[in-house]
């Protein structure tokens, strides 16, 4: 028998819903590999610890006020957290690494840190006690290269770009668009703390022990072959994190509308639409009227994620016309929050229109469900162009939140037989994904190296 305690990992996740998820994902993994695991956590965004009794989860103070927490800005957001959180941090670590004498527990075997790309502090903490570091990146990898493009995009001036240039490829940057360039970029005031937040990024991660990639061979080998020539840390891309044999629990900050699974037991087998624009987007009021326009045009069932707050100025979907509900006679569905695994998984749901947050866009690709694509900010331009693209397992809104386009796609998805070329095709690559992940799958050997590599020190 494994005797856990001996081997230790601290999990130090960004405060995002997209960055918890896989971390918490990574703390089953690894927990099932024997290390017990504690997971250091900001008061904001705090993960519930009731919903993982057998992790240890120590929160810190991250100095945001009320109105930060509620900011739009993620950018902002996250260069607060860095500012206000190093010291914080840096006393956890070192209370958990030396526990007081008096405690009666002895020195723990710390096998290493694993924290997020975004933290851009952690690298000379761990350094400081002298424990190796891991990076986790909750990106596609190839937009874990684009960290070190966009800023030199911006250098070589391709902004603002003209009209008849926006279609054209960024070769720079593969498989982007000129016209994705722009909404990648930010504003220009943001320019400049964007790059030096890369940069940071860049610098930090270099020195790591390893980078452990929420991705596969199946998905990123061109910039997996293309990062061994800039980077020399080890890379681990273990591949989807929810898909390895894990019990499943949620990790989410809101609590899951359970309604939506018994509402899709009632529905045909693939004739219901699930959108929802993840943990951050949001929506000014007309073009939260637009989508619900287009979805109730398409006549289809659709299932709809409307976070509270996320239509400016709004509560929730009291912006929607009077009687707008009554009309879909039970075709449609909104909610605050779903359980999103369990409605892709389930036989009733046929399409996912996303806004490609990698999380979610893996979780549609493992559960072989094509997609609409409505990319709002950062690496969602990216996978978007894959999705749309390079595996043509999806179809691209190309930013038109207008009722007639999200209708036309929405037809084009769910009932005309260019939707039935499209799903064959991410059946395809849905199996190739799932088989990374299997016994000598790439994704797997990639993960026993990993679970080595962090396994030395405490042996
Ligand atoms: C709206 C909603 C979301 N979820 C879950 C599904 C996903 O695991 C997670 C949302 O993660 P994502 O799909 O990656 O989206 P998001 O929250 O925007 O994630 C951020 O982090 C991601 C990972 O770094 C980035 O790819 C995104 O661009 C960034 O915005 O929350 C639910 O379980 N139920 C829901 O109702
Ligand atoms: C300046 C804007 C431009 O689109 C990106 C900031 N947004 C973000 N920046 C860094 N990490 C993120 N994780 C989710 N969103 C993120």
């Amino acid at each position: 028998m494994e005797k856990r305690n001996e081997r230790q990992v601290i999990l130090f996740p960004l405060p995002l819903q997209g960055c918890i998820n896989p971390m918490l994902q990574l703390a089953k993994i690894l927990y099932s590999r024997g290390f017990s695991i504690t997971i250091i956590h900001t008061r904001f965004n705090a993960p519930k610890s009731s919903d993982h009794p057998l992790f240890t989860f120590l929160q810190i103070s991250d100095g945001l006020s009320e109105s930060q927490t509620q900011s739009r800005d993620v950018l902002l957001q996250l260069t607060l957290l860095n500012n206000n959180c190093e010291n914080p941090f840096r006393e956890c670590l070192a209370k958990v690494i030396k526990p007081s004498s008096d405690s009666g527990t002895e020195e723990r075997k710390i096998s290493c840190l694993i924290d997020d790309s975004g933290w851009v502090f952690t690298q000379s903490v761990s350094e400081s006690f002298n424990l190796p570091r891991f990076v986790l990146c909750a990106y596609k990898f190839s937009f874990f290269l684009g960290h070190l493009l966009v800023p030199q995009i911006r250098r070589e001036g391709f902004l603002p770009v003209p009209d008849s240039e926006a279609e054209d490829l960024v070769l720079e940057f593969p498989p982007l668009r000129k016209k994705d360039l722009s909404r990648i970029m930010g504003t220009s005031a943001q320019s400049e703390p964007l790059d030096s937040y890369l940069h940071k990024i860049i610098e930090a991660t270099k020195p790591a022990s390893g980078l452990i990639v929420m991705s596969c061979e199946e998905l990123d080998l061109d910039s997996l072959t293309e990062s061994n020539k800039v980077f020399s840390f080890p890379i681990f891309p273990i591949g989807p994190f929810h898909i390895h044999d894990v019990p499943a629990s949620s990790s989410s900050l809101l609590e899951p509308d359970q309604s939506c699974i018994p509402w899709l037991d009632k529905h045909e087998t693939r004739s219901v639409i699930y959108v929802s624009l993840g943990s951050i987007a949001s929506l000014n009021e007309s073009d939260f009227l637009e989508i619900a326009c287009g979805l109730r045009n398409t006549n289809q069932s659709f299932l709809w994620v409307v976070r509270p707050g996320s239509v400016h100025g709004r509560d929730w979907i009291e912006s929607l016309p009077s009687g707008f509900m009554e009309s879909l006679e039970g075709k449609g569905k909104i909610v605050k929050w779903a359980p999103q695994l369990d409605v892709l998984a389930h036989r009733a749901t046929g399409g996912f229109l996303t806004h490609n947050g990698w999380n979610s866009t893996l979780e549609s690709i493992c559960e072989g469900v094509p997609m609409i694509c409505l990319p709002f900010v950062w690496d969602q331009f990216v996978n978007a162009r894959y999705i749309s693209e390079v595996w043509r397992v999806g179809i691209h809104l190309e930013g038109r939140i207008e009722r007639r386009e999200i209708e036309r796609a929405v037809i084009r998805l769910m009932v005309e037989s260019e939707g039935e070329e499209i799903r064959d095709r991410i059946k395809v690559l849905r199996d190739e994904v799932r088989r990374s992940v299997k016994q000598g799958g790439s994704a797997s050997r990639s993960l026993d190296e990993l679970v080595d590599r962090i396994s030395i020190r405490a042996a």
